[in-house]
């Protein structure tokens, strides 16, 4: 498709090995393109997960293809073109939540990240160890992370699994505004808060992708 920037193209992949080898993905196609908010939704293990680190280059695809602006998304690129927010956070715990957003520039100390910071409702713990806040906080502090360097893609896994609605509310407006500035954000949710804001929606079914309703 004209247009894309993210391009997977009959893509299938097989987790594990042995008796535990599960066939997680069945010729997925998926065009994306910029400046869109698009959601990846689906039961728990239909692979949603999988699709988000073949899209962050966090592994390459058993067959097909997964391209972002053209380029094979595996090895990954530089944050600056693909972020990712694992679902599992992966923050350094001793550094601070400022720290951890800075993360990817590479610096310390007062930054654009400030105003991220402030709009997800981390300003005032943005000192303190990441291993003192609470997990929604350490989402939101991935979350702003994945969002600092303004990237192409931010690839986003249950970005509001630990979030009450009020705080569903500021990262969906960061979202917007991170749309609007460009990024493809790629949101893996069954979260109906986040699919009824996206633009395009992706449904995931035992690893192949629905028709669209
Ligand atoms: N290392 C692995 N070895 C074998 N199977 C795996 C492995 N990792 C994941 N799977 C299987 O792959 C399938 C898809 O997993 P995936 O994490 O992509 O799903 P998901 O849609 O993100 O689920 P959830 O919403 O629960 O996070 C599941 O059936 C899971 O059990």
């Amino acid at each position: 498709m004209t247009g894309a920037l993210v391009e997977v193209r009959a893509v299938s992949h097989t987790r594990g090995s042995g008796a535990s080898a599960t066939q997680v993905l069945q010729d997925v196609d998926l065009s994306l393109p910029p400046a869109t908010l698009a959601v990846l939704a689906g039961r728990s293990g239909s692979g949603k997960s999988t699709l988000c680190h073949l899209v962050a280059g966090v592994m390459a695809p058993g067959a097909g293809q997964v391209l972002v602006d053209g380029r094979a998304a595996y090895p990954a690129a530089d944050w600056a073109t693909v972020s990712l927010l694992p679902q599992r956070l992966a923050l350094e715990p001793e550094l601070t939540v400022a720290e951890n957003v800075l993360l990817p520039a590479g610096v310390r100390g007062r930054s654009p990240a400030a105003d991220l910071l402030e709009r997800l409702g981390l300003a005032a713990i943005a000192g303190r160890p990441a291993r003192d806040t609470s997990l929604g906080e350490q989402q939101r502090a991935a979350l702003a992370r994945a969002l600092v360097l303004n990237p192409a893609v931010a690839v986003l896994d249950e970005p509001t699994a630990h979030q009450d609605d009020d705080h569903v509310r500021l990262i969906l407006e960061v979202l917007a505004a991170s749309v609007t500035a460009g990024t493809l954000a790629l949101v893996a949710t069954h979260d109906q808060r986040v699919i009824d804001v996206a633009g395009v929606v992706v449904r995931l079914r035992s690893g192949r992708v629905l028709p669209a309703a």
